[in-house]
């Protein structure tokens, strides 16, 4: 297995060009099995999370070619011809639930594993099931598959979701493009990535409207086209590389970085004393004077701070001046970091969902473990800032959500290496 060695100390400074969205892309490739004409999509991450959607759809029966190097992804759902996603890609990667919906939108069945729990959190599937449920699907839970009927087709239907879930939200608004009748999505979640689904669709020629509000209304067509579509700018690889020159100082462009798409998460790092400014090509950050202030941060759904920064953040606020407080709202497991980062020096206590935080002067080089995506970069930042060595195993889990990190932190004068097979 590979690992990452950084050494820490030195000023990042540069361009970091950002990607399209992980989770945007793996919401849209599915979207091709609602059509039986092309979908392609322009700007899509190169990770190994678009490798396992691409074969899980090509288990399908989909034709799924790469081209440009990974940056577009030409897709055909012209002959499904397997209604069945197998628990052998399904275990690798939670977002395969996506096919469910829209297989079941366009032929009437599909039989899908249970994905089952994962290192952060139990993450069941209930608000996917009970939302298809409200578009007459009928559903059997049988050998950990979820067996899906629809034999005269889907129909528009109420889902009021008593939490907000990203993927119950994209599972139930592509099958409901298909259903015959209206469909209103209550408590939807508003993730940009959300809204970039919606916009795919439309050019599919779906009826959607209130995307990016709490209530998605699905006007069902009999089918839908081709389209081009270009992912939309990964926010949380974004947040992560603002990171990078706020832990070590210096200032770094991220070409492709709005604002709009980080808000939440822009105001707790000019409250923690880094500068933010929108250029015409991005964002460019910068670090103030001196050592940053301490933060309370609590994640939430869209607009709020995303869960999927919090591990960044923590790295960040491991040398802050004073204590921070982190809550941990989506996620039952989600600070396997901190034991970690505590490895290199960290003083941080955790309670339950809560993680408090006290600064130190500097954090010291350590051989750590990648737990999952974001824990396994939030060591990397860390180790950006610390002095002397640390070493990152269990990089696979880094590969699902960035692509080129080396390449890419190089660029703007870091000092990291990938070491083969250790
Ligand atoms: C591929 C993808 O887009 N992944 C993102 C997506 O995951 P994902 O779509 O899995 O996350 P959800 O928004 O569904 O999860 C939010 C919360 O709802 C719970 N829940 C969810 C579904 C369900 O049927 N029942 C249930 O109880 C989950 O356990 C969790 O506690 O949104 C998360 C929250 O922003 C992000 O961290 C993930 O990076
Ligand atoms: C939790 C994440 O992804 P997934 O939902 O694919 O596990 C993430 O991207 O941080």
């Amino acid at each position: 297995m590979d690992s990452i060695l950084v050494s820490g100390g030195g000023e990042l400074n540069g361009q970091i060009p950002i990607a399209g969205a992980k989770n945007a892309c793996l919401t849209l490739m599915p979207a091709t099995l609602l059509s039986e004409e092309p979908l392609t999509l322009t700007n899509a991450p190169r990770l190994s999370d678009i490798k396992t959607m691409t074969e899980l759809l090509q288990s399908l029966g989909a034709e799924v070619t790469s081209l440009q190097d990974g940056q577009v992804l030409a897709m055909s759902s012209h002959d499904i011809n397997n209604h069945t996603a197998d628990y052998d890609i399904v275990r690798k990667m939670r977002a395969s639930i996506l096919v469910l919906g829209p297989m079941l939108a366009r032929d009437g069945h599909a039989v899908v594993s249970l994905p089952g729990g994962c290192a952060i959190g139990a993450r069941p599937v209930d608000l996917h099931l009970k939302a298809l449920e409200a578009l007459g699907a009928e559903l059997e839970l049988k050998d950990g598959y979820v067996h899906a009927k629809a034999p005269g087709g889907l129909k528009g239907g109420t889902v009021d979701f008593p939490l907000v879930s990203v993927g119950a939200t994209e599972n139930v608004l592509m099958a409901a493009t298909l259903a015959k009748g209206t469909t209103v999505i209550n408590n939807a979640a508003r993730e940009p990535e959300i809204v970039d689904l919606a916009d795919c669709l439309r050019k599919m020629g779906a009826q959607i409207d209130g995307d990016g509000t709490s209530t998605i209304t699905v006007q069902g067509v009999d089918r839908l086209h081709g389209a081009t579509h270009p992912v939309v700018t990964d926010r949380i690889e974004l947040g992560t590389y603002m990171l990078a020159p706020a832990i070590c100082g210096g200032e770094v462009e991220l070409l492709g970085g709005r604002l709009n798409l980080v808000g939440a998460f822009c105001e707790k790092l000019d409250a923690a004393g880094i500068s933010v400014e929108e250029t015409d090509k991005g964002l460019k950050v910068a670090r103030r004077n001196g050592r940053i202030s301490a933060v309370d941060v609590v994640t939430e759904p869209f607009p709020g701070f995303p869960t999927d920064l919090q591990a960044q953040m923590m790295a960040l606020l491991c040398t802050a001046n004073g204590t921070s407080v982190l809550e941990e709202k989506i996620f039952e497991n989600r600070f396997m970091h901190a034991p970690e980062l505590i490895r290199m020096g960290a003083q941080i206590d955790v309670h339950g969902g809560t993680a408090t935080v006290t600064g130190v002067d500097r954090l010291k080089g350590a051989p750590v473990m990648a737990t999952d995506l974001r824990a396994s970069v939030s060591l990397i930042l860390a180790g950006l800032a610390a002095e002397g060595e640390t070493v990152v195993s269990r990089v696979y889990h880094l590969d699902r959500g960035y692509e080129h990190v080396v390449g890419k932190l190089s660029g703007v004068g870091a000092k990291i290496e990938r070491i083969k097979g250790q």
